[in-house]
């Protein structure tokens, strides 16, 4: 296990097609600013971030990348040493959550993830913001393909009314805490099946739905 101490550094990926927000979560986490005209990354673009947790500060390498399909090739040779991995998708665009299982496929073929099982990704929908009418993606929806993928962590945010935003971040260091102890006792297994019909505080996953934290 690597030590926790003043000095951890995690690289964290952001990956997502296209539009979905990822330069504004990623924004919005270390400026607390948001631009209502973002433009489209080309390749990568990375800044740092320390959270603290529990007392211990981390810092968060944190690696936009860019979405469009012909910036592949210029994306994928940073996903290798990836500590976590955020999947995101924009709930008023069906198309980007259908993709990430796309997305999940390409981060793990690239990354060269040794334990494929236990990598702490992460499944943010983001733009929780939008309207009823607008939004294409349930939260049950996110609920059972984070089951069926066995992915423990999903949380909806808002980029733009920073909902959210922060305890997306605090959540995959979290997630890589426990996976690191895991990986340590040898104990895989990923039992915190999601259930949002619980309250919080009655279900044992970290899914975070609809909260507003600033
Ligand atoms: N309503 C709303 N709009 C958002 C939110 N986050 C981002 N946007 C808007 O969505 C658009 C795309 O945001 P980006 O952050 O550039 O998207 P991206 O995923 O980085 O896109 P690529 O760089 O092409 O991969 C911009 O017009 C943003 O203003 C949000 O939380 N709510």
């Amino acid at each position: 296990m690597r030590p926790t101490n003043k000095n951890t550094m995690l690289k964290v990926v952001i990956l997502g097609d296209g539009g979905v927000g990822k330069s504004c979560l990623m924004n919005r986490f270390v400026s607390n600013h948001f631009d209502e005209h973002s433009f489209h990354t080309i390749g990568v673009e990375f800044l740092n971030k320390d959270i603290e947790i529990d007392g211990e500060t981390y810092t968060l390498q944190i690696w936009d990348t860019a979405g469009q399909e012909r910036f592949k090739t210029l994306r994928t040779p940073f996903y290798r040493g990836s500590d976590i991995c955020l999947l995101t998708y924009a709930v008023d665009d069906k198309v980007s959550f259908r993709n990430l299982s796309m997305w999940k496929n390409e981060f793990l073929y690239y990354a060269d993830v040794k334990e494929h099982l236990h990598f702490p990704f992460i499944v943010v929908g983001n733009k929780s913001d939008i309207s009823n009418e607008e939004r294409e993606v349930s939260q049950i929806e996110l609920e059972s393909w984070c089951n069926e993928n066995g992915i423990c962590n999903c949380i909806e945010t808002s980029a733009k009314n920073a909902s959210n935003v922060q305890e997306a971040f605090k959540m995959a260091v979290q997630y890589w805490l426990k996976a690191e102890s895991r990986a340590d006792k040898n104990e895989y297994s990923c039992n915190d099946t999601i259930d949002l019909t619980k309250k919080s505080g009655e279900s044992r996953s970290s899914c975070c739905i609809g909260a507003t934290e600033e």
